[in-house]
């Protein structure tokens, strides 16, 4: 049943009309604030350019990542999920706009219920709806491997380079985690005070990350408490960041620093993260908020009278 409704729709995105008129939902989790866009009712298309105009806070309607709903290619999916930062890139994962998209599709009938099986670019995650509203990811297994980020070094237990901000140089040790999107997870002692904008953005540029890097400040307050905070690939210093709150406690599990679970504590709030090891999926568990819905119009298309 699911598969031939799922055919259908791929048939209908091979028919995409991109509409003038496209409805969103505002949406965060924690604080990591998301546009969602349903292109299964509403095909369109949006170009990186578009989408970077959309997310400014001044000019747009502004947020930190662009989430599309569409079609799965898989048949043991049921929805494609698509994620785009700020300044247009697009990435594989997204754990904070995981839970909307499970809220989404929910709240909207889109599913009848958990759990959805939603395919990214690279894994299928699981999302379960809890009867207290939180939502449960499954956020598929880390890879610590360089070539899972990319990180242009020879595979470690820890790596250390030297980072030039603020007018000095900087020796610092990072753990590499992937979580389907590259992590450099650094332990600090004073979480409030780490250079996260000014460290957090050089470290981002280094040729060591061909493809940039989502960069977390970790402070271990006991081994099962940590307090975080991320400068993110294509969005900066984010109140919260579900795929680096799952890769810094991947990170301090792997180093012996950790339990199996953990609360981490985010600028907005806190994430449950559990991981029973090498072999294990990640699992995560927070809230997801909407906050409004709109209209986004689209420049008319040449030649279509719309
Ligand atoms: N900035 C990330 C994507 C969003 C991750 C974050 N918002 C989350 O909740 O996991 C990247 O470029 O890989």
């Amino acid at each position: 049943m699911a598969d031939t409704r799922n055919r259908q729709r791929r048939h209908n995105r091979g028919q995409r009309q991109t509409s003038s008129r496209l409805p969103f939902t505002k949406m965060h989790g924690l604080g990591n604030d998301f546009v969602v866009i349903d292109l299964i009712s509403h095909p369109a298309s949006l170009s990186s350019e578009q989408i970077r105009e959309l997310g400014n806070r001044h000019r747009g309607i502004g947020f930190d990542q662009l989430l599309m709903i569409d079609a799965p290619n898989r048949p043991d999916a049921d929805f494609l999920y698509r994620i785009f930062n700020a300044d247009g890139s697009e990435v594989e994962h997204c754990g904070n706009g995981a839970r909307c998209f499970a809220k989404y599709v929910l709240d909207r009938g889109l599913i009848a219920n958990s759990p959805i099986h939603v395919e990214t670019a690279n894994r299928l995650l699981t999302l379960h709806r809890n009867t207290d509203g939180q939502v449960q990811v499954d956020m598929g297994e880390p890879e610590f491997t360089p070539a899972s980020l990319p990180l242009d070094a020879q595979q470690q237990d820890s790596y250390q380079t030297t980072v030039n901000a603020d007018g000095s140089d900087h020796l610092i040790e990072f753990y590499a985690v992937s979580m389907g999107n590259p992590h450099a997870v650094l332990v600090v002692s004073d979480c409030e005070n780490a250079p996260v904008k000014s460290l957090g953005a050089r470290i981002g540029k280094l040729p060591l990350f061909p493809q940039g890097v989502n960069v977390g400040f970790m402070e271990i307050q006991d081994r099962n408490h940590i307090r975080l905070r991320v400068f993110e690939r294509g969005a900066g210093e984010t109140e919260a960041c579900g795929t680096g709150a799952c890769a810094a406690v991947v990170a301090g599990i792997k180093a012996g620093l950790l339990n199996n679970t953990v609360t981490a504590t985010l600028n907005g709030g806190q994430l449950q993260i559990n991981w029973q090891g090498e072999g294990h999926p990640v699992l995560m568990t927070g809230p997801a908020a909407t906050v409004f819905e709109g209209h986004i119009t689209l420049p008319k298309r040449a030649g279509t009278g719309e």
